[in-house]
């Protein structure tokens, strides 16, 4: 069986092994793969393994010979998988691999905000803490987390990691969730989509991005918010409309934004996140920490193992 790798630098920069994949099928992985090169390189593949390269109907049509597409990540939007399962290609992900790294890195946004860590430690290497008056200073609000209510859209496994280590500040937690009252733990209140953006201190994005989801905040939605409130997204990039958010922070409609996602990855010079007020910008790295690139290394081969023994699993063709 040929297996290709399309873009396995991101979850294997070299500190991992393919070794256990490559004694599958005949396997080649290739570090990156540009969108025009994808049929050359899939070429007569059974099965291929994307984690950002995009894969649509025109592009299966064009590969008779592919059955299975493996996405190395949870978030799956880069596969038409409507397509894929008219077609008989069985399309798997990678679930909960970094949902412990996801909710630290929600939290490494929030907490950045609320102490302006990053802002305060620059000031003092500028000198500014050596020439004070005082034996501290602080020029930006700071904000304790203890009973501020945070909002989770979606409450999936990063969702739901993201609440535990909320309620262990302390903190009101509320979700939107298709769960019923009955099936969440006492601490986590449900609540509308609409009533999450106006009640909420903070709101975090954990949903897929499907059409319903997308842009999902937006201008009527960031007006809901609060002066003070902040907006976190671990999610996807096009959740939000980027313009209207950018707005929001310049127009100070609200506080501050940390994500981890942009609508295009790398982003556009022209993103105009990159230069709003108060927006802090991760590039895409909240799943990227050792731990969870093993596990996501092992289940990618588990999965391909399952497929070929004719019973696979983590299937997102249903
Ligand atoms: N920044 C990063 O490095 C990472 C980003 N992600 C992104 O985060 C997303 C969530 O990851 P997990 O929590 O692990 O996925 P999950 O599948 O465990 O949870 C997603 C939850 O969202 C819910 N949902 C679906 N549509 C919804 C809607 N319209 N409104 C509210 N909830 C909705 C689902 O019912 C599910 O409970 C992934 O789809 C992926 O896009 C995931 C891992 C790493
Ligand atoms: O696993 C995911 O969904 C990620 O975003 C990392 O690629």
């Amino acid at each position: 069986m040929k297996i290709v790798v399309l873009d396995g630098y991101a979850a294997n920069p070299g500190d991992l092994s393919w070794e256990s994949l490559k004694v599958l099928g005949d396997c080649t992985v290739y570090e990156r793969t540009a969108p025009n090169e994808v049929l050359k390189r899939a070429a007569g593949a059974e099965a291929i393994l994307t984690n950002k390269v995009v894969i649509n109907a025109e592009q299966m049509d064009a590969l008779p010979g592919l059955k299975y597409i493996g996405v190395l990540a949870t978030g799956y939007n880069v596969v038409d998988t409507i397509a894929a399962k008219e077609r008989g290609i069985v399309v798997t992900n990678i679930p909960a691999y970094s949902t412990d790294s996801v909710a630290q890195m929600v939290f490494a946004h929030i907490l950045n905000i609320a102490m302006q860590v990053k802002h305060h430690s620059d000031e003092v290497r500028k000198g500014r803490w050596t020439h004070n008056a005082d034996f501290c200073f602080w020029d930006t609000p700071l904000m304790e987390l203890r009973k501020k209510k945070i909002g989770l859209v979606g409450l999936g496994h990063t969702g739901y990691n993201t609440a535990r280590v909320a309620i262990g500040f302390g903190m009101q937690v509320f979700a939107y969730t298709s769960k019923s009252h009955f099936q969440l733990p006492p601490e986590i209140k449900k609540m509308e989509l609409d009533e999450l953006f106006s009640e909420c201190d903070i709101i975090s994005l954990h949903c897929p991005l499907t059409t319903e989801t997308h842009e999902l905040v937006n201008a009527r939605r960031l007006a809901l918010m609060q002066p003070s409130a902040i907006l976190i997204n671990t999610g996807r990039g096009p959740l939000i409309n980027e313009q209207d958010l950018a707005n929001a922070l310049n127009n100070n409609r609200i506080y501050a934004a940390g994500v981890d996602v942009l609508s295009t990855e790398p982003p556009r010079a022209d993103n105009p996140l990159l230069t709003a007020k108060n927006c802090y910008i991760t590039p895409h790295i909240a799943w990227a920490t050792t731990e969870a690139r093993d596990r996501l290394m092992n289940l990618a081969i588990s999965n391909l193992q399952a497929y070929i023994a004719g019973k696979p699993e983590n299937v997102v063709t249903k």
